[in-house]
């Protein structure tokens, strides 16, 4: 494999700030329609509520399951794209990149689906991979008492990561717990769930969860380690306990008798490895952990909506919020009755892509019982900064604060730090300068010859162009984003305001980081409600929502989102993947009926075109 750069025509530089949304107007134009009763009337008239990356998902799949479907997106606000948000910002060299919310993809797992869309959606070229070896991917710290402790890595070496586990205070007691997991007693079969940190208590210790598994809940969930349901976030574990008595018995057994999974997920990963992947785009992806675009994920949406336009019998109208849904007697139909003056329409399928709450809000009518529990949710608090010095951090992906870490290390209660800097290249990287082979013919034929070309730890993709950049500045700073509130927030009368809110982000990194300079730019972001927490019981208070929603709508309403499965963007696509499928397939369901199942495989092997199921 080849590391170094090498010659290749200057990339063309964006200068002009740019914004990912388009003009809002543009969702409202209505695309015109030929309706007819001929064989190419539409077969479903389906509305999605809510203009997110899941209802936008939806409407992708739909348009490829259901080609003749027509399709009503309805969006409360005057923009789409959700928590997805990322904004250009002048500085004084150029321009950097700000993302609000999610700021990369994995390729793996539901991510599959993303990783396809970059192909259907014609995003290669405009993709970032970080390698797999690079220290973004590689470097992960948790701050724990009052300094960042790099986890342990097989490619750091025995020695380096012994001497770690051996003085750092955050691994006291995860050894000795990991050696005697095996000997502990499993839960007693009443146990139906019960939180993440008292699971991990019994079969580890405490401290393991306070220090190490409460920060690692952080970065993903901004959840209480003690609220947060083990049998919904550790379905592998929590079934492990309760079949071979030991949670490291049930990993070696996945890795000696393969990996269990649900007979859907196998179906799944069966589906996925029949896409004909673009074989450079495939190895790609096989030599990186995370990805993401040059103008940042608001492309994906921006690809979604275009993809939209030009493909599908699809209307998205925005600023239209619903006030509620209802079933016709004879039930072929459902009205969607939009707040105002808006007409109501009737529709086949409802897709709703809209948090519980809001499911909750416009299915209740005057006696009706409600659909489902609330599924509740934490605010946070995202803090771009942008600094004129670069290397401010640690090479590394950034850190996250765990629940054990001492409120006077942490009183503004933060969660963590991303070093938004580590996984884009900057210009010193594609600088020609520091490159050893300058010869373009030498690099087409080795990546002709199937070898990925790699520019310092990025996938050269586009070569002969030069590998993306997110930020389109002379010389780059140090960019970060600090990630405040979570549950930390959840019985706090008032939320910070934007003035105390960046104070809060700049208190932390000069606590933790030593940056004590003034940000060049910088943008405070409050996402109300962004991450559904799936507490004990979350499991069962979905099984019942399933019943709700079948025994009210008889299948005309379906549910997609990040509140059942998954948390993430990803899951975002999958639960879009599934709700469409279902509806093409003519299956009875909810979008809920997966929850639950018990149906189980064994996979000898999960690698593409050698999985064997038993
Ligand atoms: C922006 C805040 C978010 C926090 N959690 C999520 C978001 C979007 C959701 C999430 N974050 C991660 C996962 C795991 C699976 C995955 O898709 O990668 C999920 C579902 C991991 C993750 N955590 C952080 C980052 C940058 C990533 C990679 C994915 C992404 O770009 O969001 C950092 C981080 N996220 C949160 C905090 C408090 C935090 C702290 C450093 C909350």
């Amino acid at each position: 494999m080849i590391r170094r750069g090498y010659g290749l025509t200057a990339a063309s530089r964006r200068r002009q700030p740019y914004r990912f949304s388009q003009s809002p107007a543009i969702y409202s134009a209505t695309r015109s329609r030929a309706y007819s009763d001929g064989p190419n009337a539409p077969t479903h008239n389906v509305a999605i509520l809510g203009g997110g990356v899941t209802g936008l998902a939806s409407a992708y799949y739909l348009t490829k399951e259901l080609p003749r479907a027509k399709i009503t997106i309805y969006e409360a606000s005057d923009r789409i794209g959700g928590w997805l948000s990322s904004t250009r910002v002048p500085v004084k060299d150029g321009t950097i990149l700000f993302e609000a919310g999610p700021r990369t993809l994995r390729p793996l797992g539901n991510g599959v689906l993303a990783a396809r869309m970059v192909q259907e959606l014609d995003l290669a070229k405009d993709t970032i991979f970080p390698q797999r070896s690079s220290p973004a991917a590689r470097n992960r710290y948790i701050y724990y008492p009052d300094h960042l402790v790099r986890m342990p890595h097989p490619s750091f070496g025995l020695a380096d990561n012994v001497w770690s586990l051996m003085t750092e205070p955050i691994f006291q007691t995860a050894v000795w717990s990991g050696l005697t997991e095996v000997l502990k007693d499993a839960r007693s079969e009443e146990v139906q769930d019960e939180s993440v940190g008292d699971f991990f208590s019994r079969r580890f210790s405490k401290t393991m969860v306070d220090r190490i598994l409460s920060a690692v809940l952080h970065g993903i969930y901004a959840g209480d380690a003690w609220q947060l349901s083990a049998k919904s976030l550790f379905p592998s574990a929590w079934r492990d306990e309760a079949t071979t008595s030991s949670v490291l018995m049930g990993l070696l057994k996945h890795r000696s008798e393969g990996v269990e999974v649900t007979k859907r997920e196998a179906d799944f990963l069966k589906e996925m490895m029949s896409f004909a992947w673009d074989p450079l785009l495939r190895a790609t992806l096989k030599d990186t952990t995370v990805f993401t675009f040059k103008d940042g994920l608001g492309m994906l949406v921006d690809r979604l909506v275009r993809y939209l336009f030009e493909h599908g019998n699809v209307e998205i109208r925005t600023s239209t919020p619903v006030d509620r849904i209802k079933l016709s007697e004879d039930r072929s139909t459902v009205s969607v009755v939009p707040k105002g003056d808006a007409q109501s329409e009737d529709y086949t399928h409802v897709i709703s892509a809209l948090s519980p709450g809001h499911l909750d809000a416009v299915t209740k009518h005057a006696g009706s019982v409600p659909l489902m529990q609330p599924v509740p949710s934490v605010t946070v608090m995202t803090v771009n900064l942008y600094f004129r010095t670069p290397d401010l951090h640690p090479p590394g992906f950034g850190y996250v604060i765990p629940q054990a870490t001492p409120f006077e290390n942490n009183p503004e209660r933060a969660l963590g730090v991303v070093f938004d800097t580590a996984y884009s290249p900057g210009p010193q990287d594609v600088d020609l300068a520091n490159w050893q082979i300058t010869d373009s013919e030498q690099l087409k034929q080795a990546r002709d010859q199937g070898q990925l070309i790699n520019v310092n730890d990025f996938a050269w993709y586009n070569m002969p162009d030069r590998p993306n950049m997110q930020d389109q500045v002379e010389k780059r700073g140090t960019k970060l984003t600090v990630m405040l509130g979570g549950h930390w927030w959840n019985d706090w009368p008032s939320f910070p305001d934007e003035k105390e809110g960046l104070a809060m982000a700049r208190s932390v990194v000069q606590r933790h980081l030593g940056i004590t300079e003034e940000p060049e730019v910088w943008q405070v972001n409050m996402q109300k409600d962004c991450i559904p927490q799936y507490t004990v019981g979350h499991e069962q208070r979905l099984k019942s929502a399933h019943n709700n929603i079948w025994r009210e709508y008889k299948g005309r309403l379906r549910v997609a989102g990040n509140w059942m499965a998954g948390v993430g963007v990803n899951d975002c696509l999958r639960s879009a993947y599934d709700v469409a499928g279902g509806l093409k397939e003519g299956r009875d369901g909810t979008g809920l009926e997966h929850i639950g199942t018990t149906e189980y495989v064994r996979l000898k092997q999960v690698r593409p075109g050698k999985e064997v199921k038993e």
